[in-house]
């Protein structure tokens, strides 16, 4: 039988608080960051998982994430990877830039969609489908065959690369993606078939409440 699959952002950053552009820029969680991955922790410790093995971006807000869920599940020596393929969409000349300064310059339009579009690159960085073409090599040859041969398996990273893996595992199209933000902290839950398809999805948590 297949194991499970947990999704979950990292927790508010630094540079979520101050509402700038971040992709591979590397900063830290907030106090509200730190509680959120807590929050999260708490409600995988409530639903009774434990994990055999944990994935993780090359960015330290995402690794704090999943240090604090490790704690929070009593896990904390629990073996884990990291990679780069795991990271945020990279996006480009808008790093570093707030995001009110953007819909000032390019329109409210343009701006939504770099953000939340398929296939619509930032300037000089990557667009969903982009940040698609580096996560699923990676979820196909690393995370799925330890679902597979029935482990339970935790992965913290990032709004736009878990996106990428949740446009595929929920079958949304190109235009469902449009609507989609995930919330930071918020487990989701996943069970998946011997075909790879999903069995279940359940969120721990609120996600009305992402942006
Ligand atoms: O990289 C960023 O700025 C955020 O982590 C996600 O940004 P988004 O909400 O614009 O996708």
């Amino acid at each position: 039988m297949s194991g499970t699959l947990v999704l979950v952002r990292h927790g508010q950053s630094e540079w979520n608080l101050k509402n700038l552009f971040t992709g591979w820029k590397d900063p830290d969680l907030t106090e509200l960051g730190v509680t959120e991955a807590n929050a999260g922790g708490q409600a995988l410790k409530d639903y009774g998982i434990k994990f055999d093995i944990a994935y993780t971006s090359d960015l330290v807000r995402a690794q704090n994430t999943l240090k604090i869920i490790l704690d929070c599940v009593d896990q904390s020596g629990l073996e884990t990877i990291r990679d780069q393929a795991l990271n945020e969409r990279d996006y480009g000349d808008l790093s570093g830039l707030n995001k009110d300064d953007a819909r000032a310059k390019w329109g409210e339009e343009q701006v939504h969609i770099w953000r939340r579009s398929y296939d619509v690159p930032p300037p000089g960085g990557e667009s969903l489908r982009d940040t698609g073409a580096r996560v699923w090599p990676y979820y196909l040859t690393d995370i799925l065959p330890q679902v597979l041969a029935g482990k339970n398996v935790l992965v913290a990273a990032h709004g736009n690369s878990l996106r990428s893996l949740v446009m595929v595992l929920d079958r949304l199209t190109k235009e469902q993606i449009l609507s989609v933000n995930l919330a930071t902290g918020v487990p989701m839950v996943y069970k998946l078939n011997a075909d790879s398809t999903v069995k279940s999805k359940e969120v721990l948590g609120d996600m009305s409440g992402a942006h």
